[in-house]
C-alpha cells in the first residue's frame, strides 16, 4: 500500500474497489422447514377429533449460490416476490446460518432488514436507538455522541423520540430504523426494502445518504424492487429466482434481463417501480 504513487492510490480510492472481497458467498443453500397441522377433511377432521395430521414442508429457499463482493461495492439483489432474496440477506448478516455452504463476511455489519427488526415498538424511538446502538457494537459513550445525529436525521418532528414506537407510522418507523443502521459505522451495509416506506423527501435523502457512504468505500447491499434505485445507486447486481443466481452484472444489463424476463418489457419497467 505504502509503495503505491499518489495517482495510484487516487484511483484506488475512485474505484472503491479492494482487491480482497467483504462478503464471499460460497455453494450456500437455505432450507427452511416448516412442521403444521394438515386437517385433509371436515370429516376426518371430526374423526380425528379435531387433531390434525403432523405434516412437513420444505422450502428450498436458496440454492447453490456463490458470489463475491469486492469492498466498495454497491449490489442490487433483485427478483420476484419470494425468489429468496431477504433469506440470503439474513444468512449474510448472521441471523440465519445457511444450511449448507459457506459464508465469510469481513467487516463491521450493519442491517437494515424487513425495516426495524430488532426494534421494540413499546420502547420509545430514543430508548431503541440506544439499544440499536449497544447491539451494534458501540459504547454507551458513542451512542450517545451519535444520538444527535440519528435525530436531527430521522426528523420525526417535536417530541417524537419520546414516544413509544408503535404509535409511529410505519414511515416514521423506516426513517429511525434507516438513521440507526446508517450512524453505526458499517463497512458493510445490508438494506432490504428500506426506501419503500419513506415519503419522497426522506427516500431523497436517504439515497444521498447511501451514496456518502459508498463514496467512502462501504460495501453496500440493496434488496429492492424499485429498479430506478437499483441503477440509480448501483454499480453491481445480481437476480435471484427461486433460490438461484440467474444474473450477475451490470444493472443496466441485469434489469433489462430481468425486466424481459418477466414479459413486461423495458417501457413498462418504469411503471413497474415502486410496486
Ligand atoms: N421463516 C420462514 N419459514 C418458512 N419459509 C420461509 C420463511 N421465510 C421465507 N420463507 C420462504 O422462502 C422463500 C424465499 O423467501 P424470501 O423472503 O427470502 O423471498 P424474497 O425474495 O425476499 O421475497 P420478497 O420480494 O417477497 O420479499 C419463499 O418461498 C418463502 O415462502
Amino acid at each position: 500500500m505504502s509503495s503505491l504513487s499518489v495517482s495510484e492510490a487516487e484511483k484506488k480510492t475512485m474505484s472503491n474497489v479492494d482487491s480482497s472481497p467483504a462478503v464471499k458467498v460460497q455453494d450456500v443453500s437455505i432450507t427452511y422447514r416448516t412442521t403444521f397441522e394438515r386437517v385433509p377433511t371436515f370429516k376426518s377432521a371430526i374423526v380425528r377429533f379435531g387433531r390434525g395430521e403432523r405434516a412437513v414442508r420444505e422450502v428450498k429457499a436458496v440454492q447453490n449460490v456463490s458470489f463475491d463482493v469486492p469492498h466498495g461495492s454497491t449490489i442490487g439483489i433483485i427478483g420476484a416476490n419470494g425468489a429468496g432474496k431477504s433469506t440470503l440477506m439474513r444468512a449474510i448478516a448472521g441471523i440465519l446460518p445457511p444450511t449448507s455452504g459457506r459464508i465469510e463476511v469481513h467487516g463491521r455489519v450493519s442491517t437494515l432488514l424487513s425495516l426495524g427488526v430488532g426494534f421494540n415498538a413499546q420502547l420509545s424511538g430514543k430508548e431503541n436507538v440506544v439499544l440499536g446502538g449497544l447491539a451494534a457494537g458501540l459504547t454507551r459513550k458513542q451512542v450517545q455522541e451519535r444520538y444527535e445525529e440519528i435525530e436531527a436525521f430521522a426528523e420525526l418532528g417535536e417530541g417524537f423520540m419520546e414516544m413509544p414506537m408503535r404509535t409511529y407510522s410505519s414511515g416514521m418507523f423506516a426513517r429511525v430504523a434507516f438513521a440507526v443502521a446508517v450512524h453505526m459505522d458499517p463497512d458493510i451495509l445490508l438494506i432490504d426494502e428500506a426506501l419503500s416506506a419513506g415519503d419522497a423527501k426522506f427516500k431523497t435523502k436517504a439515497a444521498d445518504k447511501m451514496k456518502e457512504l459508498v463514496t467512502n468505500s462501504r460495501t453496500m447491499f440493496l434488496v429492492s424492487h424499485a429498479m430506478s434505485s437499483v441503477r440509480e445507486l448501483c454499480n453491481d447486481c445480481i437476480w435471484i429466482d427461486k433460490g438461484k443466481v440467474m444474473m450477475r452484472g451490470e444493472p443496466k444489463e441485469v434489469i433489462d434481463a430481468y425486466t424481459h424476463f418477466l414479459k413486461v418489457g423495458a417501457a413498462e419497467a418504469v411503471s413497474l417501480e415502486d410496486l
